[in-house]
């Protein structure tokens, strides 16, 4: 394994980008707060300050960045990685932290409310460190390290795919015979999307469309598009506030585990002319399906005078942000990060964050809790794949599921630092549950 450091050196790498250095004291204190909340994440800065398992490894993360994602990162650094920062959405990224990680000496790039172009580039310059491995959110480091930044993947060991989005992607590319490093899967361990999709994305979410609009919640009919771990989650948590919802599946058996969670399910547009659908209904709309053209001008034109609709899905083409606007006479800025499209008969219809993901950027994300198990996964998962290598097993250039051992590891360290304590089988059970014969 080439650990050499003269691609990734200080020295070597361009400059830092990043708009406000004067902000990294408000940076600084964000990621204390969330320090203080992350005992798992504590946990590893501790054993990876002592063990240095990243000693010679280069790291590239691409996750929005935002203070949870700074103390990911500061956490490998500890272990003795040199690591390089970009966000993975700009409207995610949040000024402060970035001055702040760049004051501590980690490489960042990248700014809020970035270009298409601008994204790119601080993507495509955090990669230049030639990593060895990448923490990605969305598939988008690892694409560019198949495509257009290939030179740069030379050492590359393997990758740690945080969202759905990004492990469908990667497993596309597997599929195709195309994928050339292995990719863990950490979405798909327990420890992350049992929590951090379904609470995470659930408290975040209402949190986001709470306080970008000022309205009630309670009482409201909420239409969530998608009843995978997300879209569970946002239905628990609106229901929780005493919202009505309703269902939207294209998943039989998840359609009818809504309807037997309690919700009502129908399809999101009109099936006929004039026919029941969820777009007449709701006051709040969410879309969390991982898929395209989910919200389009036929259900548009069913919706309420009012209507607000959000997206929590990783890419924003689940809402046809074209289609909407050439419904629209007008278009305004009617509060903070929600546009106003008033249509010919006069009703507006309220779009969140540009549709981009309204749990991050019209809010703080997820809880510190709720990613300090995420980002534990993240990090043992790295070091997984640096311990393969170093070990003389490399993974194979596959998506790779997370091992068990991690996610219980994880889950141990967890109860250990709430102080829960829990039963164990006994030896007499266990042989119950060993025997073939009984
Ligand atoms: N906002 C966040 O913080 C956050 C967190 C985790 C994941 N995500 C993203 O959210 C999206 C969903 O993730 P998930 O983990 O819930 O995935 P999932 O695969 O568990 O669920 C997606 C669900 O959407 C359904 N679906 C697909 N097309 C549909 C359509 N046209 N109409 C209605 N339902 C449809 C699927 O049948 C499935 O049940 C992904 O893009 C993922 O990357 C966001």
């Amino acid at each position: 394994m080439n650990t050499e450091r003269s691609p990734g050196t200080r020295r070597s790498m361009p400059d830092d980008i990043l708009r406000n250095p004067a902000l990294a004291a408000e940076g600084h204190r964000k990621i204390e707060w969330v320090r203080r909340n992350m005992p798992v994440l504590r946990s590893l800065e501790e054993r990876f300050s002592r063990e240095q398992p990243f000693a010679g490894i280069r790291a590239a993360v691409s996750v929005h960045l935002e203070a949870k994602t700074a103390y990911l990162a500061l956490v490998m650094a500890a272990g003795g990685a040199q690591v390089s920062v970009t966000g993975s959405n700009p409207l995610s990224t949040k000024d402060d932290v970035v001055a702040a990680l760049q004051e501590l000496g980690l490489h960042v790039y990248a700014w809020h409310g970035a270009t298409p172009q601008e994204f790119e580039e601080h993507q495509l310059t955090a990669l230049r460190i030639a990593p060895h491995v990448v923490i990605d959110d969305g598939g988008d480091l690892v694409h560019h390290l198949h495509e257009g930044a290939r030179e740069f993947s030379r050492d590359t060991l393997g990758g740690c795919e945080e969202t759905t989005a990004g492990v469908l992607r990667n497993r596309a590319r597997s599929v195709a015979g195309k994928l050339r490093f292995p990719v863990i899967a950490v979405n798909n361990a327990q420890m992350k999307h049992l929590f951090d999709n379904r609470y995470g994305t659930g408290h975040s979410t209402m949190d986001a469309l709470m306080r970008t609009t000022n309205r009630v919640l309670t009482g409201a009919t909420l239409v969530v598009a998608g009843y995978g771990w997300c879209g569970r989650g946002i239905a628990s948590c609106a229901a929780g506030l005493g919202a009505r919802v309703i269902v939207c599946e294209v998943d039989e058996v998840k359609a009818l585990e809504a309807v037997m969670d309690g919700y009502r399910v129908m399809p999101l547009g009109p099936l006929e002319e004039g026919g029941a659908c969820a777009a007449r209904e709701g006051d709040f709309f969410v879309t969390a399906t991982g898929v395209c053209d989910v919200i389009t001008p036929r259900e548009v034109a069913c919706m309420k005078d009012g209507a607000v609709l959000a997206n929590a899905g990783h890419f924003y083409d689940e809402i046809d942000l074209e289609g909407l606007a050439a419904m629209a006479g007008e278009v305004q800025e009617v509060r903070e990060n929600l546009t106003g499209y008033r249509l010919e008969d006069g009703r507006w219809i309220n779009l969140i964050a540009q549709g981009k993901i309204v749990n991050i950027a019209a809010a703080d994300g997820h809880p510190a809790e709720i990613m300090d198990t995420s980002f534990a996964v993240q990090a043992l998962s790295a070091e997984y794949v640096v311990l393969s290598a170093r070990g003389g097993t490399p993974l194979p250039p596959e998506v790779i599921p997370v091992p068990a051992a991690i996610d219980q590891g994880v889950a141990r360290l967890l109860l250990a630092a709430r102080g829960i304590r829990h039963d164990t089988l006994t030896a007499a059970q266990q042989a119950y549950l060993d025997d073939f014969n009984k």
